[in-house]
């Protein structure tokens, strides 16, 4: 059977095409300009497909997507984006979905200058599922027609490393347990040069991370702390940056069980772990410069014998005691111990945690962006800055004392692990403030929860199918790239 084809192409809100598409019609007597006018010439994130087109010489299946204004500008204020770049992330994500089920073999598409990276991370995310069988019905090869393929493989990259976090996040949490989630990352990372640490429950006892293994204790699961070490060729800027991920690879809530409805989705409650992991992934793929350091925890959050009970109250590695009020507060359990490892053993300069920490930060912003929380308006900026190049954004949210001053003292202990409902995110990200010396590494918290998975019916960003979505890794690894590239 002969390789079914379909060339990919594109035009702009003002029914124009690309000099390529011009030319490619003009070769072909204007019969693509003819479908067009007969279809309709698509909106931004529409398609239009014409099979076959034999008006002149050689058959071909065209595809072309609307890539919205020709103007579009490289910063949006509005929206606080490259706009020109993600329109053609959602115009190469368009035509790869519109492809589903049309039993595709190979695709190739047309390079917009200078947009090529986004190009390919919008068609290669778009191509992705996690059951076997959906995926069979994508496209099985993507490749750009023209123009610069590095910039195309820079984006194939970026898109891998986002699957793999989508992967271990949408993963049952019985096949991705703390021991299998290592395992996967292990097998994966270690062949491109990542140092790859399991420690098991002895070492974080012996570590005195009295709080990570409160919350693990609940579990016949066995926790994990997970190290990755990757150095790049150079490090212009000198400086250790240091990743910190949440990795409850299930959260039921504990004893303050959670509300049954929609629990399955707790098991990308790791979604901290898998972006930190993919985030090193990118970078070691892209073989950039820079002293990288991950530390992710991971353990089961469930009610039983052995968990954590209302009130009580447990000691984290720097001595600090909290009361436990709320055993689904659990994440900021794991990752205190986790801080105060990394500032003890690592002496970083620079934090960057993810976590899915709280449904107030679900509250606050939904799924446009991941929350940032920071005392460092240099760190804020950068986060933020990458996330305009990306799509993938990040805003800035407010930590003050005041949020502080919720959590502590608790009424037995040092802190509580929980506070009132307002400002929920804030308080948490108070909370992991106070494991970091002042005069400590750089330090900001990301709170993932609210990108964590997609919009329900909005498909929301439209070139990430229905469910886990690997965000904000690509925002992350540009993060790391500009800061190590720095001096
Ligand atoms: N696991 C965390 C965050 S749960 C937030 C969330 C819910 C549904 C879909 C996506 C994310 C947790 O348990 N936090 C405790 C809390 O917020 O009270
Ligand atoms: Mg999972
Ligand atoms: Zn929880
Ligand atoms: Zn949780």
């Amino acid at each position: 059977m002969t390789e079914k084809i379909v060339y990919v192409h594109f035009s702009y809100d003002d029914e124009t095409p690309t000099p390529v598409l011009e030319e490619l019609s003009k070769s072909r007597n204007g019969s693509v300009f003819a479908g067009l006018n007969s279809a309709g010439w698509p909106g931004k994130g529409e398609t239009r497909i014409l099979w076959n087109d034999t008006f002149s010489g050689e058959g071909r299946n065209i595809l072309i997507a609307g890539a919205g204004a020709k103007n579009a500008k490289d910063y949006c204020e509005i929206e606080m984006l490259n706009e020109r770049r993600e329109n053609a992330r959602v115009a190469a994500g368009a035509a790869v979905n519109a492809l589903k089920g049309l039993k595709v073999d190979k695709v190739l598409m047309e390079l917009l200058p200078g947009c090529e990276t986004a190009q390919a991370e919008g068609a290669h995310l778009a191509q992705w599922r996690y059951k076997e069988t959906e995926l069979a019905k994508m496209p099985k090869l993507i490749e750009p027609i023209n123009g610069a393929h590095d910039d195309w493989m820079t984006g194939v990259r970026a898109a891998k490393a986002q699957n793999f976090a989508r992967y271990l996040m949408e993963s049952p949490a019985n096949l991705m347990t703390p021991t299998i989630f290592c395992e996967k990352v292990t097998e994966r990372l270690n062949p491109l040069g990542i140092k790859c640490t399991t420690h098991g429950k002895d070492f974080i006892l012996s570590e005195r991370m009295g709080a990570f293994w409160s919350v693990a204790k609940g579990s016949a699961e066995e926790p994990k702390l997970l190290k990755l070490e990757y150095n790049g060729p150079s490090n212009p800027s000198g400086k250790t940056i240091c990743l910190v991920g949440k990795g409850v690879t299930f959260d039921a809530g504990g004893i303050s069980i959670k509300p049954s409805a929609n629990m399955d989705a707790m098991r990308a409650d790791m979604g901290g772990a898998a972006v930190t992991v993919s985030t090193i992934y990118a970078l070691a793929m892209a073989k950039a410069p820079g002293k990288y350091v991950a530390l992710t925890p991971l353990a089961e959050n469930l009610p039983s014998g052995t968990a954590n009970k209302p009130g009580d109250v447990v000691t984290a590695r720097n001595g600090m005691t909290i009361q436990v009020d709320n055993t689904d507060a659990e994440g900021r359990l794991l990752l205190c111990d986790t801080l105060c490892y990394a500032c003890d053993t690592i002496k970083p300069d620079v934090i960057v945690d993810s976590a899915t920490l709280t449904g107030a930060m679900c509250v606050a912003t939904g799924w446009a962006c991941a929350g940032c929380f920071t005392w460092s308006t240099d760190l804020a900026t950068k986060l933020t800055a990458a996330g305009v190049e990306t799509g993938d954004r990040i805003w800035r949210m407010p930590v003050f004392n005041s949020h502080k001053k919720k959590i502590s003292p608790a009424q037995l202990a040092d802190l509580n692990n929980t506070g009132p409902r307002w400002g929920g995110a804030c308080n948490a990200a108070a909370y992991l403030r106070s494991f970091v010396p002042a005069d400590g590494p750089e330090y900001a918290h990301l709170d993932i929860a609210g990108v964590m998975d997609t919009c329900p019916g909005a498909d929301d960003p439209s070139y990430i199918s229905k469910g886990m979505t690997g965000r904000p890794t690509r925002t992350l690894a540009e993060f790391c790239r500009a800061y190590s590239s720095s001096s």
